[in-house]
């Protein structure tokens, strides 16, 4: 991907601040100003006194003071309002990354891991501040204040002001482009190995308990050594290419002193002209040195960047109608010849499948693991679309119904339940304000996890994360099976609902299923022949295929 596009895409993030960084540029500008005027108003005032010139002293110690403190203000406001504006810009990426995360849905996310993930959503959002509030304005500061000098410098002598254009160029714009060229896979390795770590420790603390059962202890421990030890040494290689940059730079504004010194004697120019040029050159430099170092920063940022740009920009399996009107009555599903392939997958899943259900029908799906069962609940939940053939409820496309129309037209309980941060009633209610105690307590009572609740000390109100013994799988599943109630779509899909539960459990839940779900319409994939019984109907998924 082109340098170009990403910075493209970046600013277009920026655009609506362009008032904001105008007057940041400008105060960015008046603050570098500032600390070239207070040596060049200094030599000028000593030049004049050798000369024997008279001077008002106080005037100025009084503008060397002014400029001090004009220094001081500028800057202040410059630096507020970059980061001001870096840091609404951020909180707005964040945003348009969870868009394009829920955009790009499920079916896309299943395949990343989970440590790019992570990292995508926090460092490297956090690595585009360095794009934001010391890249963009910075550059425009750096223009401004080498403009100003030049000028100045020029009113004594062209030659020498050109001469100091030359090496602010070279440091602000030359090395750091070439060293960026040269050193972009830095970035990239570096970020690599970052992802790498992350992805350990995320592996470890979820697995702790396989860790030790196993004793996985030392493998695990090596292979975070292992993965470290490559970030450190990436991170060294930056450091390195940062310090030799920076190293250079600096060697360039003392050779370029030396030039002006060396071409102002050449040319027999006056002292004073000279003295001033060399000032000038040791005191303009700070703006392009602080452009240089960005070469180094921003092949963190770049990389970032460009992995932001990708997920972002990445494909959805599926898209969705935007403007569909919502199905409130389940009247039928229809699935005709259904045929369906994981991308890049030679293995047909499901192979010319068929099924219809009126309202208040039930179909039970049993079948081996691998057999396809929950890829044909994931097509009609439109994780994917199927290669061929057709889903329909009540004679529409499921493809032409928008996604909060398909949210709101099923209920959808999948092998594991997520539990929030929150507490038990908002776990099962989802916030809806809609959704009162009672359908609760209601609701949980039929997923038998009522007693369970309210033998705790807070009841529906126990925060989970509070609950310092935890929460069983079985419980877990339970809340997961209240709060499905609770959503009361009209067309249930549920996979494995009851993998988690005892007997007795399974039984009491299933009666309550029969009994409150009894006009819904509903599939149920299940190993369990316990579980099946609830449907009326019940098929087999074999090799692709539906049969009695
Ligand atoms: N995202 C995916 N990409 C590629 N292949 C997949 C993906 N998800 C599932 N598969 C494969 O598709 C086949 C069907 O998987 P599916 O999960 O539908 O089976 P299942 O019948 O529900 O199994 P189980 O009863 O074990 O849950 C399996 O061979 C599985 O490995």
């Amino acid at each position: 991907m082109k340098d170009r596009t990403l910075i493209r895409w970046l600013l277009t993030f920026a655009k609506p601040f362009k008032g904001k960084m105008t007057l940041a540029i400008f105060l960015g500008i008046i603050s570098n100003l500032a600390v070239v005027a207070i040596p060049v108003i200094s030599t000028l005032t000593l030049l004049r006194l050798i000369a024997g010139t008279a001077v008002n002293l106080s005037l100025i110690l009084g503008l060397l003071i002014a400029c001090g403190i004009l220094r001081g203000v500028a800057r202040y406001l410059e630096q507020y309002q970059n980061h001001d504006i870096a840091f609404r810009l951020l909180a707005h990426i964040r945003e348009e990354i969870f868009a394009a995360l829920r955009k790009i849905g499920p079916a896309r996310l299943t395949g990343k891991n989970s440590g790019d993930l992570i990292t995508s959503i926090s460092t490297d959002v956090e690595a585009l501040e360095v794009f934001f509030a010391h890249t963009i304005s910075p550059v425009f500061i750096a223009i401004g204040t080498m403009l100003v000098t030049f000028l100045f410098l020029a009113s004594y002598d062209l030659g020498l002001a050109f001469l100091l254009l030359m090496g602010q160029l070279l440091i602000g714009a030359i090395i750091p482009f070439i060293s960026y060229r040269r050193n972009q896979q830095i970035g990239d390795d570096y970020k690599t190995a970052f992802v790498a770590v992350s992805q350990t420790i995320m592996e470890n603390a979820n697995s702790i308990k396989d860790i030790a059962q196993f004793q996985l202890e030392k493998t695990r421990l090596t292979k975070l050594n292992t993965d470290s030890r490559v970030l450190n040494q990436q991170n060294r290689r930056r450091i390195f290419q940062g310090n030799t940059l920076q190293l250079f730079s600096e060697a360039v504004v003392i050779g370029t002193t030396l030039i002006v010194f060396y071409f102002g004697n050449k040319h027999g120019l006056p002292t004073n002209t000279i003295i001033l040029s060399v000032v000038l050159s040791l005191s303009s430099f700070g703006p392009v040195l602080a452009l240089g170092n960005l070469g180094n920063a921003l092949l963190t940022t770049f990389s970032s960047g460009r992995r932001l740009y990708q997920l972002v920009h990445e494909e959805p399996f599926v898209t969705f109608d935007k403007n569909s009107q919502t199905i409130t009555e389940m009247e039928q599903l229809t699935a005709e010849q259904l045929s369906f392939s994981y991308p890049n997958q030679q293995k047909k899943v499901l192979d010319q499948i068929s099924l219809a259900l009126k309202k208040g029908q039930s179909i039970g799906i049993s079948g081996k693991s691998g057999s396809g069962k929950s890829t044909l609940l994931k097509l009609l939940m439109r994780y994917w679309d199927p290669a061929s053939g057709k889903i329909t409820v009540n004679n529409q496309e499921l493809s032409q119904l928008s996604e909060g129309a398909l949210h709101q037209l099923e209920g959808v309980m999948e092998q594991s339940t997520f539990l929030f941060e929150d507490t038990i009633a908002n776990n099962i209610s989802l916030k809806r304000e809609s959704v009162s105690q009672a359908a609760i307590e209601e609701a949980a009572k039929a997923a038998a996890i009522h007693d369970w609740i309210i033998s705790l000390p807070e009841g529906y109100q126990t925060e989970l994360s509070k609950l310092a013994r935890g929460i069983s799988d079985g419980e877990r599943q339970r809340i997961g099976l209240a709060r499905l109630l609770v959503y009361d779509a009209p067309l249930i899909l549920l996979d494995e609902p009851t993998s988690n539960l005892d007997y007795v459990n399974e039984q009491a839940i299933l009666a309550a299923f029969k009994e409150r779900l009894q006009d819904k319409t509903m599939i149920l994939v299940s190993h369990r022949n316990s579980t099946l019984k609830i449907a009326e109907k019940r098929l087999h998924l074999e090799q692709g295929k539906l049969s009695k």
